[in-house]
């Protein structure tokens, strides 16, 4: 019997077979769907919503992207459930999002009914416009919090004390000026392994169009950080020395591993990261935290420091970020990932005994 029923290749031979006609008669989705074939109308043969939703994905297919969302149009006018409605509004969502067409693509999730949990896709939407907003959102909102002077973190710090103005609380984050100076910049941009490795090995992917290389003898540049942050630097990675020309991106990402319960009490996660700003850019380039509607913009001297880790040594998820595309000039940062396990008595004790399960929240 099952070998009876219709499969999905006969789907596609009959969406074939329309698209075909059309093209040799012109026939225009709206004229088909109605059942009007060439001045030859037979309403019977009028298309279901079912139909013209299954033609729109056999367009998107053969990369007609208008016929497809003409054919969604149909589609959607002709089904009544909202969970049906909603099958359309999704497919439809997904071809706009190929486009990069993100902001569009949201509003037909906001069609969700609401007995529909938000999906890993309206979740990933989400993330995707609020990365846009924020990387075009030119103006940085003003911090409501504090700047001051740190002078307590180590004791050099109460000698030369840093500038620091905090950004958030959730997760903490901080932005301290005039920390990295202009011959140590100098120094880095200059060595050969940089150049070299810009040569070299210029990391291109989907996820990041940047060129990076490795610093290892940072001795100076380590006892800043922990100036800065009061944290260990034993068992860190070496700091990244990372460069984006024009384009240069860095996708959505989480800094920590979410390693698996044996590996991660070995080898530590990232509990914080440290990003210098080695220059400035003119267009472009902010690091952006769309979960929090942060936005930092690179300044030369300047380091950004935030946690990616709670107390609990759980995942914070608002540490999500992004480097947006760098428009006009380049940009070079510094970045240093602080490793966890050295900081055990650094950090507040750990009230949570779920301490070392990496869960989403
Ligand atoms: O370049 C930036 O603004 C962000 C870099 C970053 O996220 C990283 O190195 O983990
Ligand atoms: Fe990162």
């Amino acid at each position: 019997m099952r070998k009876m029923l219709p499969t999905s290749s006969y789907l596609e031979h009959a969406c074939r077979g329309i698209h075909d006609l059309m093209s040799c008669y012109d026939l225009k989705p709206e004229e088909l769907a109605a059942g009007n074939l060439a001045g030859y109308s037979q309403p019977e043969t009028g298309l279901t919503a079912y139909d013209c939703l299954a033609l729109g994905e056999f367009s998107v297919q053969k990369r007609k992207d208008d016929l497809a969302e003409a054919w969604y149009n149909l589609s959607l006018n002709r089904f009544e459930n909202k969970f049906d409605k909603y099958r359309v509004h999704k497919a439809w969502a997904l071809l706009l999002a190929k486009n990069k067409q993100f902001t569009e693509a949201f509003h037909h999730f906001e069609n969700k009914p609401e007995e529909i949990v938000a999906s890993n896709e309206v979740i990933h939407f989400e993330e995707e416009l609020a990365t846009k907003q924020n990387c075009t959102a030119v103006v940085q909102k003003p911090s409501r919090l504090q700047c001051r002077y740190n002078s307590s973190t180590t004791p050099f710090t109460r000698i030369a004390p840093l500038k620091m103005e905090e950004l958030s609380l959730d997760p903490y984050m901080v932005v301290f000026h005039d920390v990295v100076y202009d011959t140590e910049i100098d120094g880095m941009l200059n060595s050969s392994n940089f150049g070299l490795s810009l040569t070299d090995s210029g990391q291109k992917s989907e996820v990041r169009t940047s060129k990076d290389s490795y610093i290892v003898d940072a001795k100076s540049l380590n006892e800043r950080v922990t100036d800065m942050t009061g944290f260990s630097m034993e068992m860190s990675d070496p700091f990244s020395l990372i460069n984006y020309g024009l384009g240069g991106h860095y996708m959505l990402h989480y800094d920590f591993h979410e390693y698996t319960n044996t590996t991660r009490p070995k080898q530590g996660d990232r509990i914080a990261t440290v990003l210098f700003y080695l220059g400035e850019v003119d267009s472009g380039g902010a690091t952006i935290f769309p979960k929090i509607n942060i936005a930092v913009t690179p300044k030369k001297g300047s380091a950004v420091f935030w946690y990616n880790l709670h107390n609990s040594g759980a995942m914070n998820l608002k540490s999500l970020h992004s480097a947006c595309p760098v428009i006009s000039g380049s940009k070079y940062v510094l970045t240093k990932w602080i490793n966890e396990l050295p900081q055990m008595f650094v950090t507040p004790c750990m009230k949570d005994s779920n301490l070392h399960l990496p869960q989403k929240e």
